[in-house]
């Protein structure tokens, strides 16, 4: 069941279109992902369906409210993850907690949060003194306080190291396990491939692809690569075997190791041949192709920095 719809959203600031005809739904229990480079517009679309910008044209619902018009009921049952500036230093994470829940009409018990999200021990810490990733785990259980339905998580791990930013993606499959649908904003492609199940791609304001990140990936044709090393002894001509087969784009040969480029699924067609022929081979490898490679077709730029 989807419990966020967005058709044909549509935002303007001054001349300039920053959304443009957004459509996208979000089903209950999922992971949505929307991810594109800055300025893209993300934020601006998520404000809108949260209810914090009012958008120019096109219909938003999120659990069956308008977001504009019934701000306050909508907000019951959403959390929002704050900025960093949005707290300030001095609060204790205990009073942070106490604060956000009373904004709450039913609110979750915080100390149980704060063992959930293993922040008991900082409890009277102050938000200042605690580290990128124990202010990560503040922000998650800031925005599940409310015990939400939703809870939109927006460029949860910018800033952070990889070991936090690993641990920070397990809180979300936690999140994501206690029932909780997530909406993450994101520019990192690996966050989005590890913890989404859908992804709606946007570029200069607008939706250019939504689909799993698997099927982002197969969806775009682009080229990739395989190598394998011949047995020694071996007088294969890999090039005369290889090169006729479907998909294949090229194929180069130094020494034992062979260079087969290609589209689709066209790996397997190569084993199969070279199996066939009794060509015995080693150190196969099929390069992966990544979420990055599928937003470079969809795009024509990479979104790594
Ligand atoms: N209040 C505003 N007034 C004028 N222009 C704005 C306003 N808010 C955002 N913009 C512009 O709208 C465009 C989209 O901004 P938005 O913050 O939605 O993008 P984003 O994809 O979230 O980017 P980032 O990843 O950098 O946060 C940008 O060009 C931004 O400068």
């Amino acid at each position: 069941m989807a419990i966020i719809e967005v058709e044909e959203l549509g935002k303007r600031y001054g001349g300039q279109a920053v959304l443009d005809r957004v459509s996208f739904s979000v089903e209950e229990g999922e992971v949505f992902g929307i991810l594109g480079p800055n300025g893209a517009g993300k934020t601006t679309a998520v404000e809108c369906v949260e209810g914090l910008r009012r958008a120019d044209s096109g219909a938003v619902r999120v659990l069956g409210f308008d977001p504009f018009r019934q701000g306050s009921e909508l907000r019951e049952h959403i959390g929002v993850q704050l900025q960093h500036t949005q707290l300030p230093d001095n609060i204790k994470v205990w009073e942070a907690l106490d604060l956000y829940a009373s904004f709450y009409a039913k609110p979750r018990d915080w100390r149980e949060l704060l063992e959930r999200w293993g922040l008991a021990d900082k409890r009277n810490a102050r938000f200042a003194k605690l580290s990128g990733g124990q202010k990560q785990r503040l922000f998650i259980a800031l925005a599940l306080v409310g015990d939400p339905t939703v809870a939109f998580l927006d460029e949860l791990t910018t800033g952070l190291d990889p070991q936090a930013r690993r641990a920070t993606w397990e809180l979300v499959k936690r999140v994501r396990a206690e029932g909780v649908t997530v909406v993450l904003v994101s520019h990192f492609m690996d966050e989005v491939e590890e913890l989404c199940d859908r992804v709606a791609v946007l570029d200069e304001g607008s939706v250019v692809a939504l689909d799993s990140p698997a099927g982002l990936i197969d969806g775009v044709d682009t080229e990739y690569r395989m190598s394998l090393r011949l047995m020694e002894g071996d007088t294969a001509d890999p090039g005369h075997l290889l090169e006729n087969l479907d998909g294949v784009a090229s194929v180069s040969r130094s020494g034992d190791l062979v260079v087969v480029t290609g589209r689709g699924d066209f790996a397997t067609a190569v084993s199969a041949r070279l199996a066939r022929e009794g060509v015995l081979v080693r150190d196969l490898r099929v390069d992966k192709r990544t979420l990055d490679d599928a937003f470079i077709a969809l795009t024509g730029r990479s979104l790594q920095v």
